[in-house]
């Protein structure tokens, strides 16, 4: 149970990736400012967590069963939190799906939307009547860069995003007036079960449906690429719950933040060209006359980023 003073933290999908590391880094904040309640859809999956947590399990880190896609489980877990009291809801449970339209079905379509948007929606008209009523809360989503530009390929995950981020940009304002603050974390590329599970349905795939060139295109083009940009720029889980901490510990919290200054240019070519025509230009380009020369800028960017190149070049040893 959490103390007086304690902030209590809930957090979605806490079985793997970010929302382990989030659950675990407040969970063992040195002042023992946060009580956590990791959730996750099948406890089963918890032993990492708890590994992972030691001496905080039991103590600043709770956990309780929770599946985003259930109205059911959705209330009972909120049920089951002492009070109905939540000071910080972290929606962070999401999952991807990448690869030709044309091979997706509508029902996969409909799951992603369900888990990534639902999921959100869900949790928040569950959670924001008791904080409107307290007159606090914060209210922090895991959105991605993803949310904010589309990525070819990935036109159902991006549309998920961007579907979250329109409906957060909206609901802060009247939050705002409850003094309910909303936060959006936008992460680029992440090293997580994300990328290895993403990567596991692609070679399983036979894309039926889409044309030959369409497949080419994504399985030769795409995806080299794609590995390239996790290899230069990617972060790991515990880069974004630093992220994540520094914005619930501020006493002004930025409504959109991104994690990696790396991407940032990325997102910005929309905003400097309002017809949207710099930005698809220039991922055209990157993609499809640039895609060797962008391997080997990756390769210097992840040389220069991982410091080898500056230790080589300044350290006298
Ligand atoms: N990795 C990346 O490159 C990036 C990820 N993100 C976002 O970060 C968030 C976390 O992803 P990440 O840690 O990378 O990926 P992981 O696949 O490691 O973690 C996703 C978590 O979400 C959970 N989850 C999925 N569906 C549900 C559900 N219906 N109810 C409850 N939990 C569910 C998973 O649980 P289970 O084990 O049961 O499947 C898992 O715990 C996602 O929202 C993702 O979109 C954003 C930008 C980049
Ligand atoms: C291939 C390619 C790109 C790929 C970007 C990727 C692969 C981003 C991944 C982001 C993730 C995984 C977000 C999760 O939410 C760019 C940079 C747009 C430039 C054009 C070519």
């Amino acid at each position: 149970m959490a103390n007086s003073g304690q902030k209590v933290v809930l957090i979605t999908g806490c079985s793997s990736g970010i929302g382990l590391r989030i659950a675990v880094t407040l969970a063992k904040d040195e002042k023992k400012r946060y009580h956590v309640i990791a959730t996750m859809r099948d406890l089963k999956k918890k032993d990492k967590l708890v590994e992972a947590a030691g001496d905080a399990y039991g103590k600043t880190l709770t956990l309780l069963p929770l599946d985003v896609c259930s109205d059911e489980s959705v209330k009972q877990c909120i049920n089951n939190v002492k009070d109905r009291h939540i000071d910080i809801l972290i929606n962070n449970a999401g999952v991807g799906l990448l690869g030709p339209v044309e091979s997706i079905s509508i029902e996969e379509m409909k799951k992603v939307f369900e888990t990534n948007f639902f999921g959100v929606v869900r949790m928040i008209k569950e959670v924001m009547p008791d904080m409107k009523k307290r007159r606090s809360g914060h209210i922090v989503v895991m959105s991605s860069v993803m949310g904010l530009q589309g990525v070819v390929f990935n036109d159902v995950y991006t549309a998920s995003k961007f579907a979250m981020e329109g409906f957060c940009e909206s609901m802060a304002v009247q939050l705002m007036k409850f003094n309910i603050r909303l936060s959006m974390i936008e992460p680029g590329p992440v090293h997580t079960e994300f990328e290895t599970k993403m990567m596991e349905d692609v070679a399983k795939m036979e894309y039926p449906g889409a044309d030959a060139d369409t497949v080419r295109y994504f399985k030769d083009v795409y995806l080299p690429s794609s590995i390239d940009i996790f290899e230069a720029m990617g972060q790991t889980p515990d880069d974004i719950a630093k992220c994540l901490k520094k914005v619930i510990e501020s006493s002004s919290p930025r409504f959109r933040n991104l994690t990696n200054s790396l991407y940032t240019p990325i997102v910005a070519l929309k905003y400097a060209d309002e017809t949207g025509g710099l930005s698809v230009n220039t991922f055209y380009n990157l993609l499809f006359n640039f895609g060797p020369l962008m391997h080997i800028t990756m390769s210097i960017l992840k040389c220069l980023t991982c410091s080898c190149l500056r230790r080589r070049t300044i350290s006298p040893n």
